[in-house]
């Protein structure tokens, strides 16, 4: 089965990294490649890693230039997927990698995005309970922020275990600047970034901030509470988040967290718990779908401590969206995805 796929935001780092992979996917045929004033331009201007497209024609985004494939990805600016969903059909897949149908919660929309709430889709994070079947059942699916991706799968195990309940959760997340996007925005120029960290988005303004409430919530937490600071970094790519939470009772040590992890991944492709001693690492996951997890027990502060390294545009965005596509077209979900990182 070969399918045809359309990506819209073709020239931009999510619409590039989708493109990145489907390249390798030997199920998929790249049909329309889609942007916004790019369109008219060819791709190889924008994306030149991307060769084997270079001269392939950008085609301005609407409803009849997506129509008539099999899969539509959006990697478009908040706000623009949903009027351009709307017209496309249900029986095209479509896989949103921006955040227009993440939140099932209007209010939670309007405070953090402050525009009109569009409505919510099936969340596209296969390592959820139960999301696979959910997944492999739909023709829409919401790729979550790349941030709410590091932190879920930091603090799944723990939640669904009962090892922490969710309440006074801190989270310290340092991301590289290509999760910002493309365009040109003055604290993102090289000079501003390099041999530089900064914190943004502090006080629980950030977006990100609901939707990591929201999946506490499905896991189990009751009452989620959450201190979200993000971090910006000089590398290009990858997130590393810093989880610490209350343990539930004081009674809990490194071996019953160990375990509780331990078997929450087993089967799972993408997400490695690394040895004791070892810390994730960006670079490890560099360009790859993996995500590099490791926990602590802080007994002084009775905390878990859980970190978990991902590469925000792979993990975090293009490689979560390919792995949902696979799930939703009934593929073995790793098809096409890189699970090694580069080193060093
Ligand atoms: N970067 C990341 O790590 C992550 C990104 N995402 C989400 O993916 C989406 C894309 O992000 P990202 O690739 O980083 O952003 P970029 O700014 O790099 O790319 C945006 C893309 O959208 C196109 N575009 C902009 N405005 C319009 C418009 N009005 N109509 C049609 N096309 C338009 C641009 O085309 P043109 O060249 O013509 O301007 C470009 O192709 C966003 O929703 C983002 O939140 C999600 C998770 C992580
Ligand atoms: C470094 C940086 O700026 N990162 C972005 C997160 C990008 C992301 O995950 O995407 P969504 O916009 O689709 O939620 C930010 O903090 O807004």
């Amino acid at each position: 089965m070969v399918v045809r796929v359309a990506v819209a935001g073709c020239t931009g780092y999510a619409g590039g990294e989708v493109l990145r992979l489907l390249l390798e996917h030997p199920g998929v045929e790249i049909g329309a490649l889609t942007a916004g004033s790019s369109a008219g331009g060819r791709l190889g201007e924008h994306q030149p890693h991307l060769w084997p497209l270079a001269d392939r024609e950008i085609q301005p985004t609407d409803a009849g230039t997506l129509a008539g494939h099999d899969v539509v990805f959006l990697a478009l600016p908040h706000g623009t997927s949903g009027p351009i969903a709307e017209q496309l059909g249900d029986d095209t897949l479509v896989i949103d990698c921006g955040a227009d149908f993440r939140l099932t919660d209007p209010a939670a929309w309007q405070q953090f995005y402050g525009s009109e709430y569009a409505g919510s889709w099936p969340y596209g994070l296969p390592e959820l309970p139960g999301q696979r079947q959910t997944l492999a059942r739909t023709t829409r699916i919401a790729v979550p922020g790349c941030y709410p991706t590091s932190v879920t799968l930091a603090l799944m195990p723990a939640v669904t275990a009962g090892l922490i309940d969710g309440h006074d959760v801190v989270v310290v997340a340092a991301s590289g600047p290509s999760g910002a996007g493309k365009s040109l925005k003055p604290h993102l120029l090289g000079a501003e970034l390099m041999g530089s960290a900064s914190a943004y988005g502090v006080g629980g303004v950030h977006r990100h901030t609901p939707e990591i409430l929201q999946n506490l919530a499905l896991l189990g937490a009751s009452e989620p509470t959450l201190s979200f600071t993000p971090v910006l970094v000089p590398m290009s790519r990858g997130i590393l988040a810093t989880c610490t939470a209350p343990l539930a009772n004081p009674e809990i040590g490194i071996e019953q967290v160990r375990t509780a992890y331990a078997e929450a991944y087993a089967g799972e492709e993408f997400v490695h718990l690394l040895p004791e001693g070892q810390w994730p690492q960006t670079q490890a996951v560099l360009g790859s779908n993996g995500v590099q997890v490791q926990v602590a027990v802080d007994a002084a502060a009775g905390r878990l401590v859980a970190v978990a390294a991902i590469d925000n545009l792979t993990k975090g965005t293009a490689g979560g969206a390919v792995q949902c596509m696979n799930l939703a077209l009934g593929l073995d979900e790793t098809t096409g995805l890189p699970r090694i990182g580069v080193a060093p």
